[in-house]
């Protein structure tokens, strides 16, 4: 059977979204059992698309080998289950490496990461994100972010763009997404993929959805996807009392939590999936780890949110 087209498969997603963090071992090398161990376990869980090397995979400390061997480890566990997208980034001419890395491993898609460092105008950053499209066939979902803004009317240039596909929105500047949306529903026929990619997306979910903004990336998946799928389920079902229940009693404490600290971001979904029996290793330079305290107090959260479920369950009964 001939797979539905990659956008088609993303539009309708049967689960969260899946960003795994890339394991190292105890010397700092990549561990590539241990990363298919969680990419497998995600999978098995629910996810309806696995983004290889993002952000929370920490793309940025990287060697181009450990991506392919990643994308390429990610690409064989999944077996054509969900989808594969790899992160790309840096400037132009590693951001067409690294895709062209991405697309011989076997990925279906590419996050376009922002280009390192600069800080760009809106035609050079239309012209970066066309050139790393056409480096592969794959298509292309472009993250706006830091020194990635763009206007509506970049947005149109993007997505009149062969092969780019989707916006994936990480600054949260919802009047900007809302003029982005609507300009591209008037200017360019067809459809775009939006996704609500801010941190924790799930704490911002229901007002990406009012916007029509109804696909989400989960790094609590990567460490909970039991409450992840709890809360995507309630969410999809119009389940409002689940939603909010998760959105008090877990979502909220992690997100005060997980801006503790700088680099939290990353640091503390790869303790989360330690805490939860997989070693995954730690983080690497620039990154750091978190400290003990914050890891006790990231399992008491854990621990509150899966007594949420129970609690859930207890009611339907
Ligand atoms: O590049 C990345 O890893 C992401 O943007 C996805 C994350 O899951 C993001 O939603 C987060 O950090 O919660």
């Amino acid at each position: 059977m001939t797979p539905a087209p990659f956008a088609a498969r993303l539009a309708v997603p049967s689960g969260p979204l899946f960003f795994p963090v890339t394991a190292f071992g105890p010397d700092g090398s990549l561990d590539l059992d241990a990363f298919r161990a969680h990419v497998r376990h995600g999978v098995e869980a629910g996810a309806a698309a696995v983004f290889a090397c993002c952000g929370t995979g920490e793309f940025h400390a990287l060697t181009p080998e450990e991506f392919e061997d990643c994308v390429r480890a990610a690409v064989e566990v999944t077996g054509g289950r969900v989808p594969v997208v790899a992160g790309v980034g840096y400037g132009t001419a590693l951001a067409v490496r690294y895709a062209r890395l991405a697309h011989a491993a076997g990925a279906d898609g590419l996050l376009a990461l922002p280009p390192y460092l600069v800080v760009a105008g809106q035609e050079g950053l239309l012209r970066h994100y066309r050139e790393v499209t056409a480096a592969t066939p794959l298509p292309v979902i472009v993250y706006q972010r830091d020194n990635a803004v763009f206007t509506p009317a970049t947005v149109v240039g993007l997505a009149r763009t062969e092969g780019i596909v989707g916006l994936k929105d990480g600054l949260g500047d919802l009047d900007l997404m809302q003029r982005v949306i609507s300009a591209v529903r008037t200017e360019v026929p067809g459809d775009f993929l939006y996704f609500n990619g801010l941190p924790t997306a799930e704490q911002t979910q229901l007002a990406y959805r009012a916007l029509g903004v109804p696909l989400y990336s989960s790094a609590v998946f990567c460490f909970a996807p039991e409450i992840a799928l709890a809360f995507h389920r309630a969410l999809h079902t119009g389940d409002d009392t689940t939603v909010r229940r998760l959105l008090d009693g877990f979502y909220r404490p992690f997100v005060e939590l997980r801006a503790r600290g700088r680099g939290y971001a990353v640091a503390l979904v790869k303790a989360g999936v330690r805490l939860r029996g997989l070693d995954v290793g730690e983080v690497r330079p620039p990154l750091h780890e978190p400290g003990e305290d914050h890891v006790k107090q990231l399992a008491q959260v854990i621990e509150r949110g899966l007594a949420l479920l129970d609690e859930d369950s207890a009611g339907d009964r």
